[in-house]
């Protein structure tokens, strides 16, 4: 299948700053693509060269087979872009916002069309600076899809938002992902990621360190293996010598054991329960999330990925 970005070699230098250093990746058509990575990182430049709004040092990239460098209207007619924080005037209806964006594009869908799509009708006749935040979200990305964009870019969409009205953004971004928008995405929220993105690109110091599904980047790169273990009558102390066990700390009903390796820790614990006759009444692999895996990479100096 043909990517709809691909990304090659790309680094930007600013003054003195080198922001992005020589990242290449592939997005494919109907994916959520998460691109994350600690402040600074280098996300918003590499989205930005994508978008055609800025112009990269050296290496390439294609957005639906046109180079931003040369095509960038051909591509904004076909892309989609919802920004962070974005206000309206403040005596705008949402029909009206829906209608005044869909003159901004030559293809478009009809204001009832866009209203119905993301389930706006029952806020048509709402002022969009009187929404809550989940539904002026909702609003911003009903106007960033007006033109049926093929590809669909969301800055942070879901910040601020309380957890229900996330969920129903969440909800929305799939819906669009199911009637085959690709989506890029870059956000602080792990769990948003987790539950999003089919694949992520890892950015830190503007190289790209990891590129993969959330579970394989979550499984390669989170750097301790932990089981817990709770019961009765346990001995730390025995834990502790186990070969494969290389700490052991107990927290609040239970003990965290962090091993070397899952299944010959499974085996040494169980040998060893049996042996000494403990009663063990939850038993289970931690395998870390993309948050330990964000705050691992967030303290790493740069050099050491
Ligand atoms: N116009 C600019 N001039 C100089 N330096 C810049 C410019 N834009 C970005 N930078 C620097 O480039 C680096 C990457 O910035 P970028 O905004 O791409 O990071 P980011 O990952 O999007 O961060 P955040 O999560 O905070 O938005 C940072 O060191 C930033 O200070």
């Amino acid at each position: 299948m043909e990517p709809v970005i691909q990304v090659k070699n790309l680094s930007k230098k600013f003054s003195n700053v080198l922001a992005v250093k020589n990242i290449s990746f592939s997005v494919h058509s109907g994916e959520v693509f998460g691109i994350i990575g600690p402040n600074g990182a280098g996300k918003t430049t590499t989205i930005e060269i994508i978008e055609g709004l800025q112009v990269q040092t050296r290496g390439s990239v294609q957005v639906l087979g046109l180079d931003p460098k040369k095509n960038v209207s051909k591509i904004r007619e076909q892309i989609g872009v919802m920004f962070q924080h974005t206000e309206l005037q403040r005596k705008i209806k949402v029909w009206e916002a829906v209608d005044l964006f869909s003159n901004f594009y030559s293809h478009n869908i009809s204001v009832e069309d866009a209203l119905h799509r993301l389930n706006l009708e029952p806020y048509r006749n709402h002022y969009f600076s009187q929404l809550s935040g989940g539904w002026k979200q909702k609003v911003l990305l009903t106007l960033a899809t007006l033109h049926a964009p093929k590809i669909l870019f969301l800055d942070e969409p879901s910040a601020g938002l309380d957890p229900n009205s996330r969920r129903d953004l969440w909800h929305l971004i799939l819906l669009l992902r199911d009637q085959g928008t690709t989506i890029i995405l870059t956000t602080h929220y792990m769990e948003e990621a987790e539950r999003l993105c089919d694949r992520i690109a890892l950015i830190n110091h503007g190289k790209l360190v990891g590129l993969d599904t959330p579970e394989s980047l979550i499984a390669h790169l989170t750097k301790e293996k932990s089981l817990i273990i709770q019961g009765e009558s346990i001995d730390l102390t025995e834990l502790k010598a186990l070969p494969s066990v290389m700490k052991a700390v107990p927290s609040k009903e239970m003990i965290r054991l962090t091993v070397t390796d899952f299944q010959k820790a499974s085996f040494e614990v169980f040998s060893l329960a049996t042996r000494l006759n403990w009663k063990i009444d939850d038993f289970r692999y931690d395998r870390g999330t993309l948050d330990d895996l964000f705050a691992q990479l967030s303290t790493e100096k740069e050099g050491m990925l």
